[in-house]
C-alpha cells in the first residue's frame, strides 16, 4: 500500500547581502524555522523557494504558495505611487513573490499570504497600501512578537471565519505598512482600529492573506491557517 503523499508547499525566503557579523560574508537566503514546522506539522512537504527561478515551472509542480513577508516593503510602483520616505524596497525579492503569486493564481493554487505577503496579494488584486501607519496610532506591538499584540474581529460568512471558527482571535502585531484598499479581495478580518488584518479572494479556491504573523506563535487558531492551506492543497 502507498501512502498518500504529502502536498508540496512551497515557501518563500528572505534574502541578504550577508556580512562578516551574519550567516555568511556572501549572499545569503533565510527563514524563520517555524514556518517548517508549521507547514510540517500540518501535514504538507515545505519546499524553500530562491529567487531568479522560472516560476511557471515551480507553480506546476507545487501544489500551494506562501509568501512570508519580512523587513521590506512591496514597490509602490505596482500601485502607482512614489515611495513614502520609510518605504524599504527589496525589489529582486518582491519581483519573486510577485511572479510566484500570479502563476499560482492561474493556476488556482492555494495561497496563503503572511504580512508582506497579504500585502502582496492585496495588490495584485488591484488595492493599495499604508505606506506607513501614523506612529500616534501605536498599531504595532511594543511586546514581543511570539506575544500577542492585539485581538481582531473576522467578519462572519469569510473563508477566515469558517477555518478559525471564531469571531476573534488574538494576534501579534509586526508591520508599519497596512491594505489601505484590498481592491477585489474581500476583507475577512479588521483590528479594533480599523487596520485590516485579512483578505480572502472570492474568485480563487483557497487565496487568503493575514496581517499578522502565525509562525510566531503556532497557537491553535494560527495552526488551522496552516492545516486549512495544506488541506486545500491536498
Ligand atoms: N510591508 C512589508 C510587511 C512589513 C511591514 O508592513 O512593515
Amino acid at each position: 500500500m502507498t501512502l498518500p503523499r504529502p502536498p508540496l508547499i512551497g515557501i518563500t525566503l528572505d534574502h541578504e547581502p550577508g556580512s562578516e557579523r551574519a550567516f555568511s560574508r556572501y549572499p545569503f537566503h533565510a527563514l524563520r524555522e517555524n514556518y517548517l514546522t508549521a507547514v510540517s506539522e500540518a501535514g504538507g512537504l515545505p519546499v524553500c523557494l530562491g529567487y531568479g527561478q522560472n516560476a511557471d515551472a515551480l507553480m506546476d509542480r507545487l501544489d500551494a504558495l506562501i509568501i512570508t513577508g519580512g523587513a521590506f516593503d512591496v514597490d509602490p510602483a505596482l500601485y502607482g505611487e512614489e515611495p513614502h520616505p520609510l518605504t524599504t524596497l527589496k525589489s529582486s525579492r518582491t519581483s519573486a513573490e510577485h511572479a510566484l503569486l500570479r502563476a499560482a493564481l492561474v493556476r488556482d493554487r492555494p495561497v496563503l499570504g503572511i504580512c508582506g505577503g497579504m500585502q502582496l496579494l492585496a495588490v495584485e488584486a488591484g488595492g493599495t497600501l499604508i505606506q506607513h501607519l501614523p506612529p500616534e496610532q501605536q498599531h504595532e506591538q511594543p511586546n514581543p512578537r511570539h506575544e500577542p499584540g492585539h485581538a481582531v474581529s473576522i467578519l462572519p460568512g469569510t473563508q477566515l471565519a469558517r477555518i478559525v471558527g471564531s469571531s476573534t482571535m488574538s494576534v501579534n502585531s509586526s508591520h508599519h505598512q497596512a491594505v489601505r484598499t484590498p481592491g477585489r479581495a474581500k476583507i475577512s478580518a479588521l483590528a479594533p482600529d480599523g487596520v485590516i488584518e485579512a483578505i480572502e479572494l472570492e474568485s480563487a479556491r483557497f487565496a487568503l492573506g493575514v496581517q499578522w504573523h502565525p509562525e510566531f506563535t503556532l497557537d491553535p487558531g494560527d495552526r488551522r491557517l496552516y492545516a486549512a492551506l495544506v488541506e486545500a492543497a491536498r
